[in-house]
């Protein structure tokens, strides 16, 4: 694999990457005008005729390419950022969009700014220019084969490479990149291409191991096990089963499919051949490692750092797993997919909100000393969905703030980039710093690798706008125009020169033009006034009227929405400041048309050529100007619609707080009333009690005096006990004394004398109780 060693090929930074393949992007990218003009009538007449996405159709298609060996295929110096548009399949037919070789021309659609603007029988025309456009019926195939097949031949010469992929939510991004089981992506589409090529000569265990500052490790045996079980580890514990079955089963699956298409073969190989594959996320502008084990719902991720200088920068500590198979790693792309932050959006409901970066890295050389590492990066960027239309709020606020902020980073540096070439300045001044992602493809982005990116959108009328943010973004050039009906252009008011037709007639369709234009302008100025001040008038009484009501509930909205209105002023100063210079420059051009009128005979003998040229650069300048100001406030209208569908939705939800504090406050109305009557209860069942304590303490205290009269009883039971005792002692005495006096006395005597002493117990004891008076 002698390719794989050539150092030589490194690009020289001030390589002007904006020299496309297509050498017509950089006539695009000056914006001859003039030359332009001609080319937009023939566009006019052909697009007349050109029904929607006429591109033919690529369907999957087994190919006859040779089984030759790979050429040395060095990176070209003047590959640029290709811009690849991609347009989906739209649900409903469309008349929006139509293609002329690699330009998309939007009709702009009734109901839009830009078409308010248009005359009787004239047609707004958007033009976006792309490396190459891929039409809905472009397969799966069709576009990596196009794109991506030679950067993987690149790749495998030791060449890095970048594919980004840009557009909307929901507008075929995640399509493109990973694809589906029956129509696999570019990722999975070049594992296989990439695995069948250098396939038999990947080692079956790691050598070395890339670094990510550069350079590689030369590993020990323990480690060599170690990065083993890293992969057996991620596979074998974190997939089920079934998930481990179903990706083995697709990929294989593919694989059958693609077995037909044949792959360039190494003649020679060098003993150390490793594939690592890495999976990063850029999540709120931290990084994450999708390839790392998810903590667990209530744990946080670790989040990685970006390391190295300038452009030479790198994820500090993202795990590289070393796999030997097209499945092994195809699996690992699975796995991360998995740890993905997705989150619901009205646009797509599994709308992505982080930009994924799938990368794969060659390690080749004949020592580990001698090794070269290239890498390849796939990127998933996030939905460019605007704020507004997926009414996101809180958090999904915060994240929709910077993923937008990260693309618009993203886009300045391109457009930067752009500019600087054409001006031959320093592209590191380039806002590079200013997001992770662009931290990250620095490099690339200043044209020292190769950077691709695939935009993809979706044609239909609902999406117009947000397509319209994306091709603004992305193409490599734009224009707007205004299509002319024939009958427009016939008009002539220099019958003077009827005489001499022949000599006049090219003068007088000049003139015609100019009157044209000025026309045109006044209309426009006369349309852009008329809005400016139905604008300025909508937005003081509405701006009024959501400040009165939005003031006691919303105040975080309100601030957002003050904001907002702020920048929507200013633009509308700006415009204002616009619309005076625009005004001068037709005050200029009226003034010389005049003085061209007086002097007419002369200038046309004399200087034919030059006033044609200047007359068509001013309308170039013209034309730009109107162009740019039309542009501006057609994007301000949309904020403004989209403010007023924000306000709409808040309005909306006030309804729905003040419906809520109503009906919880009526239920606290409903419990009061009955806390008031629980405490009449309460009052009435007090002082029932109280007199039910009372009136048992009066019991208690009867029967305390019950319980003491017994008491007395008793005692003076005890009492007569005493004496009933005393009086028996004293009988027993006296019995005894009266034995010892008369013994001899008769029957009867003793009868009269001692009757009480005498009788039983009985006569005895009821003496006492009849002295008590029971
Ligand atoms: N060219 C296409 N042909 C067929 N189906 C497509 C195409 N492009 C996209 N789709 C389908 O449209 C849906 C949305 O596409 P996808 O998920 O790729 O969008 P996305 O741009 O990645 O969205 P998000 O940024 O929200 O993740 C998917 O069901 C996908 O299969």
């Amino acid at each position: 694999m002698e390719e794989l060693d050539n150092d030589s090929e490194q690009p020289s930074p001030c390589v002007s990457y904006l020299q496309a393949r297509d050498p017509s992007i950089l006539s695009w990218n000056c914006l001859n005008i003039g030359k332009s003009r001609r080319n937009l009538n023939n566009l006019y007449s052909a697009s007349g005729g050109v029904s929607t996405f006429k591109q033919p159709i690529h369907e999957e298609q087994d190919e006859s390419e040779d089984c030759t060996p790979l050429p040395n295929h060095p990176r070209k110096k003047d590959d640029g950022i290709n811009v690849y548009l991609r347009i989906k399949k739209p649900n409903a037919d469309t008349k929006i969009y139509t293609i002329e070789d690699n330009t998309l021309i939007c009709t702009v659609p009734e109901g839009s700014f830009a078409a308010r603007n248009k005359r009787d029988g004239s047609t707004v025309l958007r033009k976006f220019k792309f490396s190459s456009i891929f039409d809905p019926d472009a397969s799966q195939e069709y576009v990596f084969d196009s794109i991506i097949k030679e950067k993987i031949v690149d790749f495998i010469n030791g060449n890095n490479s970048t594919v980004l992929a840009y557009g909307a939510s929901g507008s075929g991004k995640t399509f493109t990149m990973i694809g589906t089981e029956e129509q696999p992506g570019i990722i999975p589409r070049s594992l296989d291409y990439f695995f069948r090529t250098v396939g038999s000569h990947v080692n079956k265990k790691p050598i070395v191991k890339p670094l990510p500052h550069g350079g590689v490790q030369l590993l020990t045996n323990l480690q060599v096990e170690q990065e083993i079980s890293i992969l057996k580890n991620i596979l074998g514990d974190s997939q089920s089963y079934a998930e481990q079955a179903l990706h083995s089963r697709t990929f294989s699956h593919m694989q059958r499919r693609l077995s037909t298409t044949k792959v360039g073969t190494l003649n020679k190989f060098t003993p150390i051949v490793g594939v690592w594959v890495s999976f990063a996320e850029i999540y709120n502008e931290n990084i994450y490692d999708l390839l790392q084990p998810h903590p667990g719902r209530h744990h946080e991720r670790p989040r990685l750092k970006i390391g190295g200088l300038q452009d030479d920068t790198y994820i500090k500590g993202l795990k590289y797993v070393f796999v030997h198979s097209g499945l092994e790693a195809y699996r690992l792309m699975h796995y991360g997919m998995h740890n993905l932050s997705y989150a619901a959006t009205a646009v797509n409901e599994h709308s992505s909100r982080s930009h994924c970066i799938f990368s794969i890295r060659l390690v080749a050389g004949y020592d580990h000393e001698k090794c070269k590492v290239s890498i390849f990066n796939f990127c998933d960027l996030a939905g460019s969905e605007r704020l507004k239309k997926t009414l996101n709020i809180g958090e999904r606020l915060r994240e929709s703030n910077k993923i937008n902020s990260s693309l618009s980073v993203l886009g300045r540096c391109i457009s930067s980039i752009r500019d600087m070439q054409q001006k031959a300045r320093n592209v590191s001044a380039a806002p590079f710093r200013d997001s992770k992602l662009t931290i990250l493809f620095q490099k690339a982005l200043q044209g020292k690798e190769n950077i691709s990116m695939i935009v993809n959108i979706n044609p239909s009328p609902e999406m117009y706008d947000d397509t319209q943010h994306v091709l603004t973004f992305s193409a490599i050039a734009q224009e707007i125009t205004t299509k002319l009906e024939p009958q427009f252009l016939k008009r002539s008011r220099y019958s003077a020169y009827n005489s001499n037709i022949s000599k006049y007639v090219k003068e007088e369709e000049q003139y015609d033009e100019q009157d044209e234009e000025i026309r045109r302008l006044r209309y426009e100025r006369a349309d852009l006034v008329l809005e400016i001040s139905q604008q300025k008038e909508r937005f003081n009484k509405e701006i009024e009227e959501e400040r009165n009501y939005l003031i006691e509930n919303h105040e975080k909205v309100i601030n957002l929405i003050s904001e907002q209105v702020k920048n929507l002023k200013q633009k509308n100063k700006e415009l204002e400041k616009s619309k005076a210079v625009l005004e001068q420059q037709i005050r200029q051009l009226k003034r010389e048309l005049i003085e061209k009128d007086e002097d007419e005979v002369i200038v046309l003998s004399s200087s034919e050529e030059s006033a044609d040229e200047e007359g068509e650069d001013k309308n170039k300048n013209l034309e730009w100007k109107i162009a740019d100001y039309q542009q501006e406030l057609e994007e301000l209208k949309v904020q403004n619609k989209k403010l007023k569908e924000e306000i709409k939705q808040l309005d909306e939800k006030y309804q729905e707080l003040h419906k809520i504090n109503r009906e919880q406050s009526e239920e606290i109305e409903d419990l009061k009333h009955t806390l008031f009557d629980s405490k009449k209860d309460f009052a009435l069942l007090s002082s029932e009690l109280e007199k039910y304590k009372k009136s048992v303490q009066e019991l208690t205290s009867e029967i305390l005096l019950a319980s003491d009269e017994g008491a007395l009883v008793k005692d003076e039971i005890e009492f007569l006990r005493q004496q009933n005792h005393k009086l028996r002692e004293e009988r027993e005495k006296l019995e005894s004394l009266n034995e010892k006096t008369q013994p001899l006395e008769s029957e009867d005597s003793n009868r009269k004398t001692g009757s009480y002493l005498l009788t039983d117990q009985n006569v005895l004891l009821e003496e006492p109780w009849n002295l008590l008076g029971f």
